[in-house]
């Protein structure tokens, strides 16, 4: 095919194809995670250095062209987590088994009522789209299906794996004890004890849903992108995880928004997480058999 920039063949279309996935995907990557304020700063960087060429800026874009020259290597060492991360995606299985079920979720939720109950402190990772394999190697490995004794073993004050969260994938636990990473104590949240911290930690670095059962308040509340939510009643708590987890679909960045920003965050305390994936005026879809 002739066009303006010269002949176009089904390997150059095949190479813009291939070229544009790959950017979507790092994009999906790096979408909801604090990754995306360094891709904004390359971002800008390149900016700047074109128009200091453009504009024939001879010793800018001399000194621009090596710095990037070496931040490419601190990329590399930067985006370390983010590039694993990536690997792992690739390799991981797709299906239904990578999706949390409605008879999972329904467990989770009663589980977390009753954790709450008895004030029994609780952490759990629920992974979406970024993967938390690096997280679960903090912890014992396990692979067992959730379900409501399960959990509250788990988390059982003599327990051995009470200490730290669990991260489920889909229906499974697949780690326990496992160490999140902790928000600074001289943040938003420097009220909060260790246990909210690295809830709101891990919410910070990945796209994870994590849920977090105080032992001093019986309260139960979820962090997301950075930001803790309010006290959630058992209603409220199986209505967000339907939303944020089970409607959550593969694949698709999350939308900027209240939910989603941790810029936006004033009063956290007082503001409720809300899931990205749907306005709640818009129609939900009916689950049947595994409905929450
Ligand atoms: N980095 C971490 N990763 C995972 N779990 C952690 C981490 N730091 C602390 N924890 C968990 O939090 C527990 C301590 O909670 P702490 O009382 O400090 O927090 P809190 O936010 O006040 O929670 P609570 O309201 O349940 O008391 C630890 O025993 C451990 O299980």
């Amino acid at each position: 095919m002739t066009t303006p920039f010269g002949q176009i063949g089904a390997q150059d279309v095949l190479d813009i194809v291939v070229v544009a996935f790959l950017i979507y995907q790092a994009y999906l990557l790096v979408a909801g995670t604090r990754a995306v304020n360094v891709v904004r700063g390359i971002l800008v960087f390149a900016g700047v250095w074109v128009a200091a060429q453009l504009l024939g800026l001879t010793t800018l874009s001399f000194l621009l062209g090596r710095a990037g020259t070496v931040g490419i290597f601190a990329l590399l060492v930067l985006f370390q987590p983010e590039l694993r991360a990536a690997l792992e995606r690739v390799g991981r299985p797709r299906g239904r088994d990578a999706s949390a079920s409605g008879a999972a979720l329904q467990d989770l939720a009663r589980a977390m009522e009753r954790l709450a109950e008895r004030k029994t402190g609780a952490l759990i990772a629920i992974e979406r789209r970024t993967p938390l394999g690096e997280y679960a190697e903090t912890g014992v490995n396990i692979d067992a299906l959730v379900s409501v004794p399960f959990l509250e073993a788990l988390f059982a004050r003599n327990a051995p794996l009470h200490d730290g969260g669990i991260i489920l994938l889909g229906a499974r636990v697949v780690a326990a004890g496992c160490l999140f990473p902790l928000q600074p104590a001289d943040g938003t949240y420097r009220r909060y004890g260790t246990r909210h911290r690295a809830a709101i930690g891990l919410s910070e670095l990945t796209d994870a849903v994590v849920l977090v059962v105080s032992e001093e308040r019986g309260s139960m509340r979820i962090a997301l992108a950075g930001r803790l939510g309010p006290d959630l009643n058992g209603t409220e708590l199986r209505e967000q995880l339907r939303e944020l987890v089970y409607d959550y679909p593969a694949g698709r960045p999350p939308v900027p928004g209240k939910a989603t920003s941790p810029e936006t965050a004033q009063e956290p305390e007082e503001e409720e997480v809300r899931p990205e994936s749907r306005s709640r005026s818009e129609p939900r879809p009916e689950i049947h058999k595994e409905s929450l």
